[in-house]
């Protein structure tokens, strides 16, 4: 029996930002992010989106177009680092969010016998998520289970993070029928506590915080979703962390090197061109040679051989990366949709070819498996439209994307919208300070 992905969808917001448009006002050569770094586009959130709505869009999409009975769905994993709540999961928000559109067809709270969860391990808790969805199934190959990654990647404005922001979500459905990729049951794992890059709950003290009600304490602890983090040293940590559950990968399934048989090597992508930066160190192990400075380093990165492995089994999967920027746990699922989706329209046949994954998340891990592309795969693939979807997006101007990230727009940017938005977060009712009220526009 095999076991893996039978359907996946993905939603992406509406909004971008020209990285040149960016590069101008913050005085940076547009080719060092265009051509250094793989960048064109930074998707970003309309004031009504946040982590829960693009969840909600992507497994509402999931459901629709692959004719899902929503009753079938015994649980569904939510992979985030955007959490809107450090106590009710943003997948119980998800999940209303869909029941109450799917209510007319198939009655009140489809998903009452659901199991639902939030998963967090910066952006490696999507693939978490699929790990312990794939070990249900195979526990109970009856039954199916939903994986969303869902996140917003935020960053402090004019940080050397803010270039890589980015946002959206990708769901998957995962079953012992996998239409689309059959995963094997290998893992490699490497795992280290480190501050490479985190979300600490600051503490602040009450008179820096206009407006701060008196019945906090002189210090209070806010949610804040821009990370603290050190570049380079996450780039040190990622190399690190991918080399060692490679390697792990490798002991466990006794294969010598085995992302040589791998037709595209899919990583999480923090920008479009990390995998292929980064994968220099494996390549080179693997080759039986080192390099020990970063000019040797570049030296194998210009090789013939080295740019002709990233033009076969990456760069495809860096297209959608290049459009959208990060979507920390959704990054790697959408590098993978985009390496199918091109090769979909290339007519390209895929079926039997194997497929490696590289998860990374900051803090930190990583996970290293692979699966094999199904017979099925071209009906799957066949209702994502994946590039045309991203060039009907709606481009906003610098002075736009600053108050959308300062939060000082009252209004979203496209008014008329469709599909789930908040609406509101309760102020007034001190039972229910904070809750967040969403709809579904049509
Ligand atoms: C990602 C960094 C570190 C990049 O940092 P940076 O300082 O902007 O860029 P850089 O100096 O590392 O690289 C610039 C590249 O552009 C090239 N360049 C320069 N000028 C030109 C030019 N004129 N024309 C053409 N190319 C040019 C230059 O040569 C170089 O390419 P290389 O040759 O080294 O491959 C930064 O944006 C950052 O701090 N981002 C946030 C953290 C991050 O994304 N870290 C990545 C690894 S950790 C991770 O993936 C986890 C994460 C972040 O997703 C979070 C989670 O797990 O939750």
């Amino acid at each position: 029996m095999s076991f893996g992905i039978e359907a996946a969808s993905y939603y992406v917001p509406s909004l971008y930002l020209e990285i040149k448009d960016l590069a101008e006002k913050r005085g940076i050569e547009p080719a060092k992010l265009e051509k250094g770094l793989g960048l064109h586009k930074m998707g970003l959130p309309d004031v009504h989106e946040d982590a829960a709505t693009f969840a909600a869009e992507a497994l509402l999409k999931l459901i629709k177009d692959y004719s899902i009975n929503p009753k079938d769905i015994a649980r569904i994993y939510l992979g985030t680092e955007s959490a809107l709540d450090a106590a009710k999961p943003t997948a119980s928000y998800a999940m209303q969010m869909v029941e109450r559109v799917l209510e007319a067809d198939f009655g009140e709270r489809v998903f009452r016998n659901c199991d639902v969860v939030d998963m967090t391990f910066a952006c490696v808790g999507g693939v978490d998520a699929l790990h312990n969805a794939l070990d249900f199934v195979r526990v109970n190959p009856d039954k199916k289970a939903v994986v969303i990654a869902s996140d917003y990647a935020k960053y402090e404005l004019a940080s050397s993070g803010e270039y890589t922001q980015g946002g959206g979500a990708v769901s998957l459905l995962i079953s012992a029928k996998p239409d689309l990729l059959e995963i094997d049951n290998h893992w490699g794992v490497a795992t280290e506590s480190v501050f490479d890059f985190f979300k600490p709950r600051r503490q602040y003290k009450k008179k820096d915080l206009i407006g701060a009600p008196d019945v906090y304490p002189d210090k209070i602890e806010i949610f804040t979703d821009e990370p603290v983090f050190d570049g380079q040293y996450s780039n040190q940590c990622y190399q690190d962390r991918i080399r060692e559950a490679y390697q792990h990968y490798k002991d466990v399934t006794g294969k010598e090197k085995p992302y040589q048989d791998w037709k595209y090597i899919v990583f999480h992508l923090p920008y479009a061109f990390h995998g292929k930066r980064i994968f220099t160190e494996i390549y080179s192990i693997e080759n039986g040679f080192s390099y020990e400075t970063p000019d040797q380093q570049k030296a194998v990165a210009k090789s013939e051989d080295y740019v002709q492995l990233i033009n076969q089994k990456i760069e495809k999967t860096q297209r959608a990366s290049s459009e959208i920027g990060n979507m920390y746990t959704a990054s790697i699922f959408m590098a993978f949709l985009s390496g199918l989706q091109t090769s979909f329209n290339e007519n390209e046949d895929l079926s039997g070819k194997e497929i490696g994954f590289f998860g990374y998340g900051s803090g930190s891990k990583s996970k290293v498996f692979a699966g094999k592309v199904s017979e099925n795969w071209k009906k799957v693939v066949d209702k994502w439209n994946l590039f045309d979807n991203l060039n009907n997006r709606t481009a906003i101007d610098f002075e736009t994307y600053e108050k959308l990230h300062r939060k000082r727009l009252n209004e979203s940017v496209n008014a008329g919208y469709n599909g789930f938005g908040l609406d509101s977060i309760e102020e007034e009712n001190p039972v229910l300070n904070g809750a967040r009220y969403y709809s579904y526009k049509k």
